[in-house]
């Protein structure tokens, strides 16, 4: 039956880099079936750093559910989440939800369309540490939108394997390559101008080889925070010659255990705002390795050609550990100061770069995924 309402998708994210990895796939998709076809829902899940990135990357949201509370247990958000979209998608019944990655929002966005029986586009799928509690929550919430979902958006073959693997099937799994890696490369055209970098305290770099760290795991703060700043300020008092810059999660949890170790400064270690995400991807390129526990670095640096210490026991990427690009040094940093020593003193390699690039999919991710969701809606269209 075909009726007269416009077939549409509802995206939906929370987060800054569910932002930063949709902002090509929205834009891609209204340019081809115009604003009102592609209706983007923000949770608010994290207010300050979502809302950077939505202002860096000039994204129009339509509506913003605004759900963060100070100190939110996980259960309640992501009752909040579920309710505020079913809510939604009850109304408004979109024919196609999006999500990304393996948020509280994103598996809310998924659960409700499940429950309202809307088809579900997975972008990330796949993406598996085989440890359940690590990444907390994610992991597990990564592999219940898998059950749920339809469209399985893998961004490598690895990830595909693994679809396949937990009994997907594979008429449904599309290799994707990387959407963040679409909004990296467009930053990085638009901004490489920049020269200064962070609000307030600046880090301006100079003729110094710097260093740029990012920390902010949930499943770090049960102690392994406390124990990555003990091995890093041994490794920054070992490198007077290096700089260090830290962007600091504003996580009041982190920013608590940041404060308490580092009471007394240290010269050549940096602590600096977060950065907005068109200064961080004009930063990064220029760094000489990057200490990090984010699952968008370690998908960026390597991109960019920088080596990456992984501050975690597993990571979800292993290709940039295979590709030698990336290397796990434990989520208290117990191999840091080994790790860097190593990377400081070899090259890195440009195949294994170039490797890194072509499996990422260089910039054309969202222009594949677009495609496909918009096949799918055109075959909604015909029932
Ligand atoms: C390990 C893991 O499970 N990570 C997941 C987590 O994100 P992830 O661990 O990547 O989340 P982060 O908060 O680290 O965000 C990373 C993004 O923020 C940018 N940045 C970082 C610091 C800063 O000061 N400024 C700035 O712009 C980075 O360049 C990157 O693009 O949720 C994502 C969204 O579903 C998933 O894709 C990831 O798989």
């Amino acid at each position: 039956m075909t009726t007269n309402v416009p077939k549409h998708i509802a995206i939906v994210a929370g987060t800054r880099p569910e932002f930063i990895k949709l902002a090509p796939v929205i834009r891609s998709l209204r340019a081809k079936l115009g604003e009102a076809r592609v209706r983007v829902y923000s949770t608010g899940q994290h207010r300050s750093l979502m809302d950077q990135a939505i202002h860096s990357l000039h994204l129009k949201v339509d509506v913003d559910f605004d759900l963060m509370t100070h100190a939110q247990p996980a259960a309640e958000i992501q009752r909040r989440v579920i309710s505020a979209l079913d809510r939604e998608f009850q109304a408004r019944k979109p024919d196609l939800v999006v999500v990304q990655g393996d948020t509280i929002s994103a598996f809310g966005g998924a659960m409700a369309g499940f429950l309202n029986h809307i088809p579900v586009a997975h972008v990330e799928a796949g993406l598996r540490s085989h440890n359940i509690n690590n990444p907390w929550p994610e992991e597990g919430l990564r592999q219940m939108i898998a059950r749920i979902a339809s469209i399985h958006l893998a961004p490598t073959p690895i990830a595909k394997e693994n679809l396949l693997q937990e009994g997907i099937a594979e008429n449904c799994i599309h290799i994707v390559g990387n959407p963040g890696i679409d909004s990296l490369v467009a930053t990085q055209e638009e901004n490489s101008g920049l020269q200064r970098f962070g609000d307030g305290e600046h880090f301006h770099p100079g003729s110094k080889p710097f260093v740029l760290v990012t920390m902010h795991r949930r499943e770090a703060l049960q102690g392994a925070l406390d124990a990555f700043c003990e091995n890093l300020e041994g490794t920054v008092k070992n490198h007077p010659e290096i700089d260090f810059v830290w962007p600091v999660h504003p996580n009041p949890k982190v920013r608590e255990t940041v404060e308490r170790h580092f009471d007394s400064a240290l010269p050549n270690l940096h602590f600096v705002e977060p950065l907005p995400y068109d200064e961080m991807m004009t930063l990064l390129p220029k760094a000489r390795v990057v200490i990090s526990d984010s699952g968008g670095m370690q998908e960026e640096a390597p991109y960019c050609g920088v080596p990456i210490i992984v501050m975690r026991d597993v990571t979800e990427r292993p290709e940039i550990i295979d590709l030698g690009l990336g290397k796990l040094a434990g989520a208290c940093g117990a191999r840091l100061s080994d790790e860097l020593e190593r990377t400081l003193s070899a090259d890195v390699d440009e195949p294994s770069v170039n490797k890194w690039r072509d499996i990422q999919g260089r910039g054309q991710a969202a222009e594949v995924i677009s495609e496909i969701l918009i096949k799918r809606l055109a075959a909604a269209e015909q029932v």
